[in-house]
């Protein structure tokens, strides 16, 4: 007998991968980093200093300790603070549609952007932004929009040292730069999960980290 497994919303991920993949590539203004086990952009100067400021502003104010589906904010694993962002905030949603329009994903897809701050020694250890779907949360997660698909991330300010987005499979090691946006596949081409996107917020050793993310669903997120 044959078994079948089923990846959920792999259809949907090949298809998102594939349209976001064609119009990066097609963007002039979007780097894409060398690697052939994972699809990471990097677009320069995607907020001015006068955008990555407003929103570090954002950020003191809704920040608040990170929590994550199934590990708290004592075990340590994400000790950064973050806050969502006001969806209907002019400001916010002019700056999320550039977003969804450089991937040309349908706005009605993103999560509510995410600020994220990073004291001396707080970090965001390993992980993979793709849902685990074997775990009890993930059949709530799949009636809120299914899977994750591409994630989008901009650093806001100038870290004095660590802080870096590491890809481990990959051995990137990202430095903050304001203004510069991130995107990355979490699919394979096959839409199922790239294990090879695995990545970290290494710990601040000196001054302070501000980024702002924003992941988008399968399907409409609610
Ligand atoms: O802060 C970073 O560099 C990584 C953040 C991250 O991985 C996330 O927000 O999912
Ligand atoms: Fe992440």
């Amino acid at each position: 007998m044959n078994s079948i497994t089923t990846v959920p919303d792999q259809d949907a991920l090949r298809r998102i991968g594939a349209s976001v993949r064609a119009r990066l590539e097609g963007d002039p203004g979007v780097y894409k980093i060398p690697s052939d086990r994972a699809e990471i952009f990097a677009v320069g100067d995607f907020l001015t200093p006068v955008e990555c400021e407003r929103f570090v502003r954002i950020i003191d104010v809704v920040a608040r300790p990170s929590e994550l589906h199934d590990t708290s904010y004592a075990s340590k694993f994400r000790t950064s603070y973050s806050g969502n962002f006001d969806p209907h905030d002019p400001f916010v949603k002019g700056v999320s549609r550039r977003i969804d329009d450089l991937l040309g994903i349908n706005s009605i897809c993103g999560e509510t952007i995410q600020g994220q701050r990073y004291l001396p020694g707080q970090e965001f250890k390993a992980h993979n932004d793709w849902f685990y779907t074997d775990q009890p949360y993930w059949k709530g997660e799949q009636k809120r929009g299914g899977q994750r698909s591409w994630t989008a991330m901009a650093f806001l300010n100038e870290v004095e040292e660590g802080g870096h987005t590491f890809f481990s499979e990959i051995g990137a090691s990202i430095e903050p730069k304001p203004g510069v946006l991130l995107v990355w596949n979490n699919a394979k081409p096959d839409g199922t999960p790239n294990l090879d996107t695995l990545h970290a917020g290494t710990p601040v050793i000196k001054g302070m980290k501000y980024v702002l993310t924003k992941w988008y669903r399968t399907r409409k997120w609610r």
